[in-house]
């Protein structure tokens, strides 16, 4: 174990077993580094299996055959529940959809961790406010979701994934739900923001562009992981 890889996979693999009884190969043997605060993203076509590896990288659900270590700690070697706390403590989450509670506002929003966590408090509040400040959201803590523009829900959904101050961002098509002038203005802050934090960040995407600015850009095709 290089103690400055944040994530490691070793010989990760997943196959789904179809109704037929035919195996389906996804991926096999992947061997992959991340190094604590770098940014990298995955593309490859669609059904090549990206998100597959980012729910198994995120240990949201269980490789075949191989392991996946975070902050030097198996993944498959854990229950649930020790699953779900470091979920909850080291990892943060972005979807295509942002998931926000329309009931709530950006500000509670961006605490849900924190409240779900029974952690919020007025630190966490404080900070709550610092970052959707940073994301540009400092008028608008106190909107509902409904009240909000797209990229600006986006941004709250940023700003939840960060509020753990998380040692790595798993990112499923983060922009895919924006224009792309906006895509790149949320990525522009999003990226600032990880930098800041020295946060690790995942991206799945099949916006070529958008994976240009991440630092490493990995294609996932015929079930490899490749440069
Ligand atoms: N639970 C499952 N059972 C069987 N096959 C599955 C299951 N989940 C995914 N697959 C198959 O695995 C392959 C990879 O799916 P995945 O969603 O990881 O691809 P992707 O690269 O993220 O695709 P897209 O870009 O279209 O979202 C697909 O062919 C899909 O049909």
């Amino acid at each position: 174990m290089n103690n400055n890889y944040i994530l490691q996979t070793t010989k990760l693999s997943k196959s789904f077993t179809q109704s037929s009884g035919d195996k389906l190969q996804i991926f096999s043997n992947i061997n992959f580094n991340l190094e604590a605060g770098a940014t990298v993203s995955i593309v490859g076509s669609s059904g090549s299996g990206k998100t597959s590896l980012l729910q198994i990288l995120a240990g949201l659900d269980s490789p075949t055959d191989g392991y996946v270590s975070i902050d030097g700690e198996n993944l498959q070697q854990m229950n649930s529940n020790q699953l779900c706390q470091l979920r909850n403590k080291k990892l943060g989450f972005i979807y295509q959809f942002h998931h926000l509670l329309p009931e709530f506002t950006a500000l509670e929003n961006t605490l849900m961790p924190l409240i779900i966590g029974n952690k919020s408090d007025k630190q966490g509040k404080e900070y709550a406010n610092y970052i959707l400040s940073k994301l540009g959201l400092g008028k608008r803590t106190q909107h509902y979701p409904s009240q909000l523009s797209g990229g600006e829900r986006q941004r709250v959904a940023i700003a939840r994934a960060v509020i753990n101050q998380p040692k790595i961002i798993f990112a499923d098509e983060p922009t895919g739900n924006l224009d792309n002038t906006t895509a790149h203005q949320v990525l522009d802050i999003f990226l600032s923001l990880q930098q800041e934090l020295n946060t690790s960040l995942i991206m799945v995407t099949h916006d070529h562009e958008i994976a240009s600015r991440t630092q490493q850009k990995l294609t996932l095709h015929n079930g490899e992981l490749a440069n």
